[in-house]
């Protein structure tokens, strides 16, 4: 084997001189090769780095070198060379009418056709790119190729001859055009975590977090590797960074086909050319790359091997970049002046409007810009050649297969098929997200508004209840129906956000294959576990001994036992309408109306419910979290003073009456099957979303 300085020089004469359609050899450092940062190239920047770990001068060379060959190696192995094939792609959508719409009811839905026929070819070392106007159809096209789209298409889409799979997934990286990201993690932290769930787990931790800095450096995201990604309510990162970071996500990966949807959008044109040179160094290395983009510069341009140009879901082109003047040439269609950028004279085409016919003289001619018409009538022309003139061949070269030699490697892939569908296993996925969860949302469970909320309502109430001793036995049990209704609403109210929140992110890194659904729920379980308990256990620490209640350590420990219990019961429930409903306002009105329901027949206030009505009791938790705090609380042979010299039996006063108090183990039984029943039915409900 050559050492790895050799072997990347080597890969740089390959990046070079490969022609696409050949499959180069894949190495993930040439990328950075392509457009090194000015340090140098960013192997040899990562070698510094982790040579200042050691304190002998020559070990540190040779175990860096054997630790980058080692890392190029494994993702060298995950690297399949990939042709994707795409055939009459078609795809219409049904329109939403409004409600009031005169359309009868047993009439059809209005559809429209997004994508019309198009057929394209891009092997592995290629970069094509999707133009067209906004609205033509790019992204629907971008989607429908990475396995992405929910409802049907027609026509045939294939990965070396084979339909989309989960394997394919988890070779495929997205870049969709709004970017996904934990606004509170780090640039660094992202794309760590990113890694250390998506590379293959024969690559050691630190290996994986060396794969995250080689990306920074190659996004040129060094500077801003520290600062928050931010989001829409909170001041992070730039635009433009924000979009590297996206990038970077996909890239970490090494996928094999790679796709992405407006990467170079609000970026200045310095950074648009890196983005672009660093796709065109990922597909030179062996990776098909795919990406939509809106009026590249001539610069840009020249990067692109392939173009797909649309045309209101029809393409007018489809084949080798190099070739469009000449095909438009041969068709009539000449650009006015000599020196003209490609993209621009393809979104006058795709627009409809031809060379010859310049806008300002419309305006100047006819006042106005309407021109309907004339530019259907050029788009219908350019479809017609279409098909006339590209369309035979490249229908040909789609259906060649024998003699392509990417297809003669598809057999190879197919044999390594059969590998384990998870890059890392379940209790690594669970561990990493717990620590982003917690990390993403420390800002949330400590926040100084929450602690503050629980604390002054704590000491409002222990001032209300100060002291109340037995022979206030109707404030005290009002106390313990406060406990379990205030720690009923709370936790409620908290959960119900959290699948619709993080829906967005749950779909994209489900959607490659990220991690299991599972390893994901228990971690947000767990992640969520520490402050959904403690503050409780401060809240009823603080009102439980101010109010007076019995002074006894055991029947404490109990109340506080009681009162968590009742916390994870309602968080169960507030998962589960979240992950049910998917949407925050619907849920929280659910929440409110199941909240009252359980205040009501929680039987304090009502004591003689309708026969029909009794069975609302049974399927409120808080009726048994009450039933439990008041039955450890008192004993059946327990008397208080009902009077001036008067004692009166516990059991004889009618709230305690009416509760009963025994049969605890059935509450605690009830409330056990609602703990798993809330939990079970929440995770059924975010399998079934997805
Ligand atoms: N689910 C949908 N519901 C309604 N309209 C849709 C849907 N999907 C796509 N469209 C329509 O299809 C057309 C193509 O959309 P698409 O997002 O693919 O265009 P685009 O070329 O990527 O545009 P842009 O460059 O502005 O992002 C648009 O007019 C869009 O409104």
């Amino acid at each position: 084997m050559m050492p790895p300085e050799q072997e990347t020089t080597a890969t740089t004469s390959t990046a070079t001189s490969i022609q696409p359609g050949n499959i180069p050899a894949a190495n993930w450092s040439e990328n950075a090769l392509v457009h090194a940062e000015p340090s140098g190239t960013s192997t040899r920047s990562l070698s510094i780095d982790v040579s200042t770990c050691f304190e002998d001068d020559q070990m540190p060379d040779q175990l860096q070198d054997q630790a980058n060959a080692h890392r190029f190696s494994i993702l060298h192995q995950s690297l399949r060379p990939i042709t994707l094939k795409f055939e009459d792609v078609a795809y219409t959508i049904k329109l939403q009418t409004n409600k009031g719409s005169c359309l009868a009811p047993h009439e059809p839905k209005p559809t429209r056709t997004v994508l019309n026929g198009v057929s394209g070819v891009v092997r592995p070392g290629e970069l094509l790119a999707m133009l067209g106007p906004s609205g033509s159809g790019k992204t629907t096209l971008l989607t429908a190729l990475a396995g992405r789209l929910p409802s049907k298409i027609s026509g045939v889409i294939t990965y070396n001859g084979q339909p989309f799979s989960s394997s394919m997934k988890r070779k495929t990286g997205f870049v969709t055009q709004d970017d996904v990201l934990y606004p509170h993690l780090t640039v660094l932290e992202t794309l760590t975590y990113v890694a250390m769930l998506r590379l293959p787990k024969q690559l050691s931790k630190q290996e994986k977090m060396e794969q995250a800095e080689i990306i920074i450096r190659d996004l040129g995201l060094s500077r801003c590797r520290n600062s928050i990604v931010g989001g829409t309510l909170l001041r992070g990162v730039s635009g433009g960074e924000r979009k590297r970071v996206s990038i970077g996500q996909e890239m970490v990966v090494n996928p094999s086909l790679l796709l992405l949807d407006e990467p170079t959008s609000g970026l200045d044109s310095t950074t648009a050319q890196r983005i672009v040179a660093t796709l065109r160094g990922l597909a030179r290395g062996g990776r098909t790359v795919i990406t939509t983009i809106h009026q590249p510069s001539s610069r840009l341009y020249r990067m692109f091997d392939k173009v797909v140009v649309l045309s209101d879901g029809c393409p007018i082109y489809s084949g080798h970049a190099g070739g469009v003047m000449e095909y438009f040439a041969s068709i009539g269609y000449v650009p006015g002046f000599d020196f003209v950028n490609p993209a621009d004279f393809l979104l006058d085409l795709a627009n409809g409007i031809a060379p010859d016919v310049k806008q300002d003289e419309q305006v100047e001619f006819h006042g106005r810009l309407d021109h309907h018409g004339d530019h259907n009538s050029t788009k219908q022309s350019l479809i017609a050649s279409y098909k006339k003139n590209l369309y035979p061949a490249l229908k040909a070269d789609i259906h060649r297969n024998l003699t392509d030699p990417v297809l003669s490697t598809s057999g190879i892939l197919s044999s390594r098929g059969c590998e384990n569908r998870w890059t890392t296993s379940w209790w690594e996925q669970f561990k990493v997200l717990l620590r982003r969860g917690l990390k993403e949302r420390k800002h949330e469970s400590y926040s100084g508004l929450k602690i503050f909320q629980v604390m002054s309502v704590s000491i409002l109430s222990g001032l209300l209840w100060w002291k109340s001793d037995t022979s206030r036995i109707q404030d005290q049990v009002g106390l313990l129906f406060f406990f379990s209704i205030f720690w009923g609403f709370f936790p409620l109210f908290s959960a119900i956000f959290a699948f619709p929140l993080e829906r967005p992110m749950l779909i994209k890194e489900r959607s490659s294959g990220m991690y299991r659904l599972s390893s994901y729920y228990f971690a947000r379980m767990a992640g969520d576990l520490p402050m959904e308990l403690v503050l409780p256990t401060i809240f009823v620490t603080v009102t439980y001994w101010m109010g007076g209640l019995k002074p006894s350590l055991l029947t404490f420990v109990l109340t506080l036992l009681i009162i968590l219990f009742n916390v994870l019961v309602s968080q169960g429930l507030g998962l589960a309408l979240g992950a049910i409903l998917m949407d925050v306002k619907q849920a929280t009105t659910l929440s409110s109306v199941t909240m009252l329901v359980f205040l009501l027949a929680g039987g304090y206030y009502i004591q003689h419910i309708p026969s029909f009505m009794a069975w609302l009791k049974y399927i409120s938790f808080s009726h048994y979290c009450y039933k439990l705090l008041v039955g450890v609380q008192y004993s059946a042979n327990e008397v208080y003073a009902c009077g001036v010299g008067r004692e009166c039996r516990v059991m004889d006063f009618s709230a305690i009456q009416f509760l009963g108090l025994d049969h605890k183990w059935w509450d605690v039984a009830a409330l056990t099957v609602m703990l798993v029943g809330y939990r079970v039915l929440a995770y059924l409900a975010l399998r079934m979303g997805h």
